[in-house]
Parts: structure tokens; sequence; C-alpha cells
């Protein structure tokens, strides 16, 4: 049975998915609750992309169990969609269009009504600080617009679960910072469900409720960022460490769970390329 009240966001069990012999999700066990900011964590290659994909119905779920706000990724894939917005890494705006007729393309296709669609296309520009620009073609945008764009577009449809994947990759600090700000005050506004990945710990550490450090393809640490940095902080003291050590950070966590920190796994040809695919679009 679906219901849409009372259950989690999402909800995977055991969710696994291969690309040939690479099992990229590998046993995923994800709750995310309805309203929180939810931060998805890993170093390249550590299956973040594929679940999101599996969870938006980009691509079928083969094995285990997607639920999104009790609707079932597999079976009822229209109602999913329906519910969700979807930022993904790629480009999703077209530089040849001004803010404001990519935000209505999306509208026309997320089937906004017509007699609604002027207000809600303003509401989305808005809600990210591109009022002013809404008019200027999209090419002329910075790196860190062209991603408040995207956001507006996934917001045009009032989407009770906004997926993000690594929505600040290749920005600068205040671009960061910017993104970030729009994407909590539309969540504090709406009481929206936001799901997000990203390499960065300190955004993790400031903007989510509760994280998930995923590595080979499963959760292998989960709670609010205190809550990891503390139990980090706990068992190195446990194990002899100075009660003057400084608290752990996020990237120390994540280090202690994977056995290494990211810097280390970064910088792979996929990383250069994903980074790159952003910094064009400043250019
Ligand atoms: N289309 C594909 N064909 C073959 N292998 C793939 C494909 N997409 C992903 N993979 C592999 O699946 C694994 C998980 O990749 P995925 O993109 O889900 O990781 P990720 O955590 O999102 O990484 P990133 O941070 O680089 O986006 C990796 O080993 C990757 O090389």
């Amino acid at each position: 049975m679906t219901t849409d009240t009372g259950t989690d966001a999402v909800a995977c069990t055991r969710l696994a998915y291969a690309f040939g012999d690479t099992k990229a999700v590998d046993g995923l066990e994800l709750t995310v609750r309805e309203g929180e900011v939810f931060g998805l964590l890993g170093p390249n290659g550590a299956g973040k992309t594929t679940a999101i994909r599996c969870i938006t119905t980009l691509l079928p779920v083969p094995s285990g169990m997607v639920r999104v706000f009790g609707h079932d990724a597999a079976g009822d894939r229209m109602a999913v969609r329906r519910l969700l917005g979807y930022v993904p890494q790629q480009l999703s705006a077209d530089s040849g269009l001004t803010g404001r007729e990519n935000v209505s393309l999306f509208a026309r296709v997320f089937d906004v009504s017509r007699r609604e669609r002027a207000e809600r296309v303003d509401q989305a520009l808005g809600a990210v600080g591109l009022t002013d620009a809404a008019d200027r073609l999209a090419g002329t945008y910075s790196g860190g617009m062209v991603r408040r764009l995207e956001l507006a577009q996934a917001l045009v449809s009032a989407p009770r679960l906004l997926i993000l994947d690594e929505p600040t990759i290749g920005l600068d600090p205040i671009a960061r910072t910017g993104v970030w700000e729009h994407i909590t005050a539309v969540r504090e506004a709406t009481g929206m469900t936001v799901l997000v990945t990203t390499h960065y710990m300190d955004e993790a550490d400031q903007y989510c409720d509760r994280v998930g450090l995923m590595h080979h393809g499963r959760i292998r640490a989960l709670g609010t960022p205190a809550e990891l940095r503390q139990g980090l902080g706990e068992r190195r003291r446990a194990e002899g460490a100075p009660a003057t050590a400084p608290l752990p950070t996020l990237e120390d966590v994540f280090r202690d769970v994977a056995g290494s920190g990211l810097d280390e796994q970064a910088g792979d040809f996929r990383d250069v390329r994903s980074t790159r695919r952003t910094a064009q679009r400043v250019g």
C-alpha cells in the first residue's frame, strides 16, 4: 500500500545497483525524514549519484526497494516524479534562454497550470535572488547564478522533496554560501525536504540536519554532524587522547570511516570532469 502522509520522505531498503561488475550501490539502507536537510557525503565513486538516480526514478531499482513519501519508485514512477525537484550535476539550464524562459520551460514540463505559471516563475526566481537578472540570457550568468537558476527550475513545481547532486561543486566560497542560503530559506518557508550530495564536509556540517557518510555503495556512518563529531571525540578519549585535544571535524569522521580522507580519494578523472563541467558555466 502506498501513502503520502506521515511517512519518511525517502526510504531505501537493501538498494543495490551495479554497472557490470562494479557494485555502485551495494545494499544501501537510507531514510530521509520529512522536513530535514539530509547530506549524502562520500568520495568520488562512493555511489551517491547512482543512489540519487534510483530515487529520482532515472535509473530502475533492480534490487531492493525505494520509496518516496510511501510511493514505490519502481512501481509508481509518475507519483514519485510529481513529488520531487531535481538539480543534477550536469548543466540543466540553456545558455541561449533568459533566466525567466528557462524557469518557464520547467514550469510547462512539470505541468504548472497556465493560470499560475507566470506567478510561480516569478516566485521561484525571487526565491533564489534572480529577480533583477531574470530577463538576461543565462549565458551571461556567473557559475553561482547558474546554480541558483537551476534551483529555481527545480522549485517551480513546488516539490515536497528537493534533490541536489553536488550543488556547489566548482563554485567560489561566496557563491557556495549564496546557494546554501537560498536552499535554507526556501526550506524554512515551505517545509520541503532536501536531500543533497556534497564533497564539502564544512557545508554539510553547517547546513545539514543529518548526514550519511557513504563509501563503497553503503552508508558507513549516520547522524547529526555534531553526533558524529562527538562520537569520534569520545572514542578517541577512551583510547587515550588528551581531554584538551580539539574536537574532531566531519573530515576526521570521514577519515575514520573510510580509512582515508577525501583528499586522497578525490582528483580522479571523474572529479576533474565534474569540476570542469561547472567551471565551464562560469566562462
Ligand atoms: N554509467 C556508468 N557506467 C559504468 N560505471 C559507472 C557509471 N556511472 C557510475 N559508475 C561507477 O559506479 C560507481 C559509483 O559511481 P557514482 O557516480 O554513483 O559515485 P558518486 O559517489 O556519485 O561519485 P562522484 O562524487 O564522482 O559523483 C563508480 O565506481 C563509478 O565509476
